[in-house]
């Protein structure tokens, strides 16, 4: 489907709520069906990705039921599903999912196949594979990528020093962890989303520290909980930017996650010269939820270092967008990890800028952006959520209008995104 983005032509204003978080709707709906007894999800993200994830559990014996927007999970005891449990687009269903079954005690015996669409089968398997393998897991893979066949076996506890700081790493390990014999040990060489570590206590289950790192002990019973899922701060960085483009706009944003594993964006804005304020009022479930005020400013170019990069890992895209109209020139380094995500997010926001006229230049591990006049014209998502949005907030300060080709991947992560962005007064269409 083709999405056609108007020049803004008045301030964007209003109260703005974004969806359920994406990270934290994936781990509920995954320890839910490991947790015996009932999980009770309130804020779940209804996306593609977050209900393939769900379905997952349920094609794994746990049961699942929904009403007035809250879930309901029966887990702790699973079995082997009938046929291959498709992850769709989701690296983070497929990993995660991948380390909570290799040592599984009720999955012994049997062979289960995790499968993707085109895009999740593209990206790269080993860095779950063989952390697992060394604890004595049985994955077989297409040469490092997904379809994955998993043997759930007996595991052992080790100590893994990671060469990424990735949170899906860093979670497959801990949930093949619970299951395995012993200690097991994660350390990482830079800080990623904690969402794992945050959730599993709600759950009854001890994290100690690894002198250095995170370490779990395996052995401990999981029990049913109530999880109350923050907002979405990635959905709602589209939001935020939006404000922050659009000259005169004023948005408030409500019920935003504010867990500093994931807050990056935000500092990163305000290094650009953002107008934006922060009221930070509770803590749920463990994960600090906050406010956050935005007015239309005028930004500038900026470098951003190689250690900021993990703490915003999923707004370059958009980053990219607001340093095309910013004054000046921006510096991305130390960002190679986008190269693997749903799409090669460096190589594909440069070419879809160019075509919006915009200068650009590719590095191996990022991208230098110069600012400037946007035109109007014909991009494409390449199959990924987050350029099809980030382009789309990009179009509402473009010269003419800006048709997204293949925008139905917004599907993935936020649904609702035309309609939140349209109420805030932004003109969207599809055709
Ligand atoms: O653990 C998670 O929920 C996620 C971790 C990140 O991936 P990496 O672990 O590959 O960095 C992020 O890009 C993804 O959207 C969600
Ligand atoms: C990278 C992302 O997700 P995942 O790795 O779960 O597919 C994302 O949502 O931007």
């Amino acid at each position: 489907m083709r999405l056609t983005v108007h020049p803004a032509a008045l301030a964007l204003g209003g109260r703005y709520r974004p969806p359920g978080d994406k990270s934290v709707s994936h781990r509920a709906a995954i320890l839910g069906g490991l947790a015996g007894g009932e999980t009770e999800i309130h804020g779940f993200l209804d996306s593609a990705d977050t209900r393939a994830t769900l379905g997952a559990m349920q094609q794994l014996g746990a049961r699942v039921e929904e009403s007035g927007g809250v879930i309901r999970i029966r887990g702790g005891s699973l079995k082997p599903p009938a046929g291959p449990l498709d992850l769709g687009n989701s690296g983070t269903g497929i990993r995660l999912l991948a380390g909570a079954l290799a040592g599984h005690p009720d999955l012994q015996g049997a062979a289960i196949e995790l499968v993707g669409d085109e895009s999740l089968s593209r990206r790269p398997m080993a860095r779950i594979i063989e952390p697992l393998a060394r604890m004595g897991a049985r994955i077989q893979s297409r040469d490092g990528r997904a379809p994955l066949v998993i043997e759930p076996s007996k595991l052992t506890g080790r100590r893994h020093t990671l060469s990424v700081a990735s949170a899906q790493v860093k979670s497959a390990i801990l949930l093949a962890g619970l299951f395995a014999e012993g200690e097991t040990v994660v350390v990482e060489p830079g800080v990623s989303r904690d969402h794992t570590e945050r959730m599993l206590p709600a759950f009854g289950v001890g994290l100690h520290d690894g002198e250095p790192g995170v370490a779990v002990s395996g052995g401990q019973v999981l029990s049913g909980t109530r999880i109350k899922v923050p907002g979405d701060l990635s959905s709602a960085a589209f939001a935020l930017a939006a404000g922050l483009l659009v000259g005169g706009s004023a948005i408030q944003l409500e019920g935003i996650g504010l867990n500093p594993t994931r807050s990056g964006f935000v500092d990163i804005v305000r290094h650009m010269g953002a107008q934006v304020a922060i009221e930070g009022d509770r803590t749920d479930g463990g994960e600090p939820l906050g406010r956050l005020t935005v007015e239309g400013s005028a930004l500038a170019g900026i470098d951003i270092a190689p250690e900021q990069v993990p703490l915003a890992i999923d707004e370059f895209p958009l980053i990219m967008a607001l340093a095309a109209a910013a004054e000046g020139v921006t510096r991305i380094r130390g960002a190679s990890e986008l190269r693997v995500k749903e799409s090669d997010r460096i190589a594909v926001m440069c070419r879809e800028l160019a075509r919006l006229g915009v200068a650009v230049e590719e590095l191996d591990d990022g991208a230098v952006v110069t600012g400037g006049p946007v035109r109007g014209g014909e991009v494409d998502s390449h199959g990924d959520h987050r350029v099809a949005m980030s382009l789309a907030v990009l179009a509402l300060v473009a010269e003419a209008p800006v048709t997204i080709d293949n925008a139905e991947w917004i599907e993935t992560s936020y649904p609702g995104f035309v309609e939140d962005i349209r109420a805030l007064g932004a003109e969207m269409v599809w055709e």
